[in-house]
C-alpha cells in the first residue's frame, strides 16, 4: 500500500472507487466507469531496482468502451454540482475520505485534459482544480481552465501550506481548509504585487522546475538552456542538408518522451518519412534490420503524446495559426515545431522585401501564439547565404533581424565537417533569454540510429572533447590577439 501511496486511504474509500490490488503481485488497478461502462484502466505495477534504491512504479492507461474520462465520475451522485478535480486517483480519494466532496481525475495526471472527457463535466456548475504544489501544474491548471470555461473554474495555488491532497494528510493539515483558498482564475487585465507575490514566491521557490523539463539525450543542453519552458520562441537555424530536421525531431522525441505535448509541423518533408525517423530514434535502432520489433516499438511509440500537422508546402498562415490553437485546445500541446518556415511561405514574391515582410509578419504571429498560448515554438529558419568556411552567427538567420529579436533563444547547427579535417559538428546557443548562458554542444551522429543521443560512454568522450575544444578556441582567439597586434 505504501508503494503506491494508499496507505491514508480507508477500504471503504478503495472499495467506493473500485480499485483493486492482486495480492499475488505488487499491482493496484483504477478502473474508470461512466453509467457502470468500463472506460479505462490505469495499472500501477512495482517493479524492484536492482540497488535497492526506492522501487521504481510504472504506470499503464489502457482505454477499454468507449472515450477516455476521469476516474471517481461514477461515485458522484447524479444531482451535485460541484466536483474537485485531481491529478492522481489517490488525489482525488483523499479528497473524498477528508472533505466528502465529489472528487475525480485525469486519467494522464496533469499533462492533458482529453477533450473527450469534457462533455462529462458539463454538468458542474463549480470545479475546482486541484493539482498540488508543482510550477508545470500550475500552468496547466490555468489552461485547463480556459477549456473548461474560467468562469466555473476555481484553482488552488501551489505554494508550501496548500500542498497536493496526499501530501497535506500526510502532514496532516485539514483538506477543507486548503479547498475554502480556491480562487476563480482572474479575468482583469490589471494586476497588483498582492495577486502576483504568491506565483513570485512560487517560483522562487521551485527553480527546477521553472527552468522546464530537461532532455535525457542531451546532457549538455541542459546546462546551456537549463530546460524546455512554455511560452518560449525558438529560432533554429544551421546549413542546407545539415540534419537540421534529423536534430530537431530527435530534440523534440526527447521532450515529448518526458510529457511535452508535441504538435510537428513538417512543410518539407512528408509525415511517413518523420515518422519513420523518429521511430528509429525512438528505438534507437534501425528498424529496417530489425523488422521483427516494429510492432513492439510502434505500439510503445503510439502512446507519446505526439501529433503531426498535415500540410506541406507551401501554407497559408491563418490555417496554420488555427491548427495549431485548436491543437492546443484540444491536446493540450505544449511545444510546436514548424520545420522550416521558408518551405511554409513558399516562393511566391520573389522580390526580397516582400518575402522579408511575409517573413517578418509571419515570427510575430508565432511569437504572439507562443505567448498568448502559453505554448513553446520552434522555428527552423535556413541561413543566408554564407561562405562554406565561415561559421554562422545568430546574423545569419535568414530575413531582416526580426526573427532574432523576437525569440528567445537561437540555436545554430554548426558544421566544420566540409570545412576542416578535425571538424566536427556541434549546436551553438548564441541567444538564450532565461539565464544567458551561452555555448556549446558537440554533436555526434549515430547512423543506424538517425539520433544524436548522448549515451553514457558518448557522454565520456564527448565532456574530453568539449574541454580540448574549448582549449582550442582560446588558443584560436590568443592567436588571432597576437595577430592584430602584430598588424
Ligand atoms: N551528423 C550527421 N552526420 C551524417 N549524416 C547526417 C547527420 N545528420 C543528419 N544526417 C543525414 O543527412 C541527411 C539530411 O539531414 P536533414 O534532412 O536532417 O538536414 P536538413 O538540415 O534538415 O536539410 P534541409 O536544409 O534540406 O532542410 C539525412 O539523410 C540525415 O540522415
Amino acid at each position: 500500500m505504501e508503494t503506491f501511496g494508499l496507505e491514508n486511504l480507508k477500504i471503504s474509500v478503495l472499495d467506493k472507487f473500485n480499485v483493486r490490488c492482486d495480492p499475488k503481485q505488487p499491482m493496484v488497478v483504477f478502473p474508470a466507469f461512466v453509467n457502470n461502462t468500463l472506460t479505462g484502466v490505469k495499472r500501477l505495477t512495482c517493479h524492484p531496482l536492482e540497488d535497492d534504491t526506492a522501487p521504481n512504479v510504472r504506470e499503464t492507461y489502457t482505454p477499454r468502451s468507449g472515450p477516455t474520462t476521469l476516474f471517481g465520475l461514477d461515485t458522484i451522485p447524479t444531482g451535485a454540482t460541484d466536483v474537485v478535480l485531481t491529478s492522481s486517483e489517490t488525489d482525488a480519494m483523499t479528497v473524498f475520505q477528508e472533505t466528502k466532496k465529489a472528487a475525480i481525475s485525469l486519467p494522464k495526471g496533469f499533462s492533458s485534459l482529453p477533450q473527450e472527457a469534457l462533455p462529462s463535466l458539463e454538468r458542474f456548475k463549480s470545479i475546482v482544480l486541484w493539482f498540488g504544489d508543482d510550477i508545470r501544474a500550475w500552468e496547466m491548471a490555468k489552461l485547463f481552465s480556459k477549456k473548461l470555461n474560467s468562469k466555473r473554474c476555481h484553482i488552488i495555488r501551489p505554494s508550501m501550506e496548500d500542498p497536493g491532497p496526499v501530501t497535506a494528510l500526510s502532514q496532516g493539515l485539514k483538506l477543507s481548509t486548503i479547498l475554502n483558498k480556491a480562487r476563480p482564475i482572474s479575468h482583469d487585465s490589471i494586476v497588483n504585487f498582492s495577486q502576483l507575490r504568491q506565483e513570485v514566491l512560487s517560483q522562487l521557490m521551485h527553480c527546477e522546475q521553472v527552468a522546464g523539463v530537461k532532455w535525457k539525450r542531451y546532457p549538455v543542453l541542459n546546462k546551456l538552456l537549463k530546460g524546455h519552458r512554455r511560452g518560449e520562441l525558438t529560432v533554429f537555424t544551421g546549413p542546407t542538408g545539415s540534419g537540421k530536421t534529423t536534430f530537431i525531431s530527435d530534440y523534440s522525441l526527447d521532450l515529448c518522451m518526458q510529457g511535452v505535448n508535441t504538435l510537428w509541423g513538417s512543410f518539407e518533408i512528408n509525415n511517413v518519412r518523420l515518422g519513420k525517423m523518429m521511430l528509429t530514434q525512438f528505438a534507437l535502432k534501425n528498424l529496417s534490420k530489425h523488422l521483427d520489433l516494429f510492432d513492439h516499438y510502434a505500439d510503445q511509440f503510439q502512446t507519446l503524446p505526439m501529433y503531426f500537422m498535415t500540410f506541406h508546402g507551401q501554407e497559408n498562415l491563418k490555417r496554420v495559426i488555427d491548427a495549431m490553437s485548436h491543437a492546443v485546445y484540444v491536446h493540450d500541446i505544449g511545444h510546436v515545431i514548424l520545420d522550416n518556415l521558408q518551405f511554409m511561405m513558399g516562393i511566391s514574391g520573389s522580390e526580397w522585401s516582400d518575402r522579408f515582410m511575409k517573413q517578418d509578419s509571419m515570427i510575430s504571429a508565432f511569437r504572439k501564439f507562443a505567448t498568448n498560448m502559453n505554448c513553446h515554438v520552434t522555428l527552423v529558419i535556413h541561413p543566408r547565404k554564407e561562405k562554406e568556411s565561415e561559421d554562422l552567427t545568430t546574423a545569419s538567420v535568414f530575413g531582416t533581424a526580426k526573427a532574432t529579436q523576437e525569440a528567445d533563444n537561437v540555436l545554430i547547427l554548426q558544421d566544420k565537417r566540409l570545412t576542416s579535417v578535425r571538424g566536427k559538428k556541434y549546436l551553438q546557443v548564441t541567444k538564450n533569454r532565461f539565464d544567458g548562458e551561452l555555448g556549446l554542444m558537440l554533436l555526434k551522429f549515430d547512423k543506424e540510429s538517425l539520433s544524436f543521443a548522448v549515451t553514457k560512454e558518448k557522454e565520456k568522450t564527448q565532456k574530453s572533447e568539449q574541454e580540448a575544444g574549448e582549449n582550442e578556441d582560446i588558443a584560436d582567439e590568443k592567436e588571432e590577439g597576437k595577430k592584430d597586434e602584430e598588424l
